[in-house]
């Protein structure tokens, strides 16, 4: 069973070959407060990813928090993460599930289509992710979605709803007053020159969104 239902910041790691400074950067966002990582490489090898994801998976352990591997569901046993991410290119859920098991974390991309996450949902996702909702200088070619899609979406799902896709400080806010529980972000934090900052900025948006629904309710 998955005790993690995602929620808050979710932090893409960014195609880098230097393992020291993929792990320093990521070491800086986990001691600033970030729980869900995503080590996702594209321009990788085989030993490269696997040395990455094996020092990550150590790094998440450290600090309790959750590590998802984008795309290679070998990696996710081979270094013990704690799910996988795919998208339309990548294997089913369906396949996932059976190779991984019941105990790790399937997360699925569904861009702006809310069919394929009532489908995803169905299949026993554990969570689905829309966007990009905004312009990515990290992911070329991507659909754009709209923000009232996920409205939509909360309505309809019962499983968490992660938003992508050139997520920053200024435009956060709008994607989780429209019902996003998580939002993840490469760019913006992984660029940034104080990662620790913009860690604790991005929890702030989500604080200060909680209050605002207590204090209305
Ligand atoms: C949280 C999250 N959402 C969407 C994606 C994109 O996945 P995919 O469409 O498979 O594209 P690639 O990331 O593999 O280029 C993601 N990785 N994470
Ligand atoms: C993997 C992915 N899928 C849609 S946008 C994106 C990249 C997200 O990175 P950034 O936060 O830099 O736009
Ligand atoms: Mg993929």
């Amino acid at each position: 069973m998955i005790t993690h239902e995602i929620n808050g910041l979710y932090a893409i790691t960014p195609d880098i070959t230097g393992t020291t400074q993929l792990c320093e950067m990521t070491r800086q966002a986990l001691a600033a407060g970030v729980q869900y990582v995503q080590y996702r490489n594209k321009i990788a090898d085989y030993r490269l990813r696997l040395t990455q994801a094996k020092a990550l998976s150590k790094l998440c352990k450290q600090y309790g928090a959750i590590l998802i591997i984008n795309d290679h569901y070998d990696l996710v046993i081979e270094v013990d993460a704690d799910g996988i991410h795919i998208g339309k290119e990548d294997i089913t859920i369906t396949d996932a599930r059976d190779y991984l098991g019941q105990n790790k974390i399937i997360g699925v991309s569904c861009y702006n289509q809310l069919e394929l996450a009532l489908e995803a949902e169905r299949m026993g996702a554990d969570y689905v992710a829309f966007g990009a909702f905004f312009y990515s200088k990290t992911k070329m070619n991507t659909v754009s979605a709209s923000i009232d899609l996920l409205s939509e979406a909360k309505k309809k799902l019962n499983i968490p709803l992660v938003a992508i896709g050139g997520i920053t400080l200024a435009n956060a806010v709008s994607l989780i007053n429209r019902g996003s529980d998580s939002i993840a972000v490469c760019h913006e934090l992984f660029g940034a020159q104080n990662i620790h900052f913009v860690v604790k900025k991005f929890n702030q948006l989500f604080f200060r969104t909680e209050q605002t629904f207590s204090s209305s309710s």
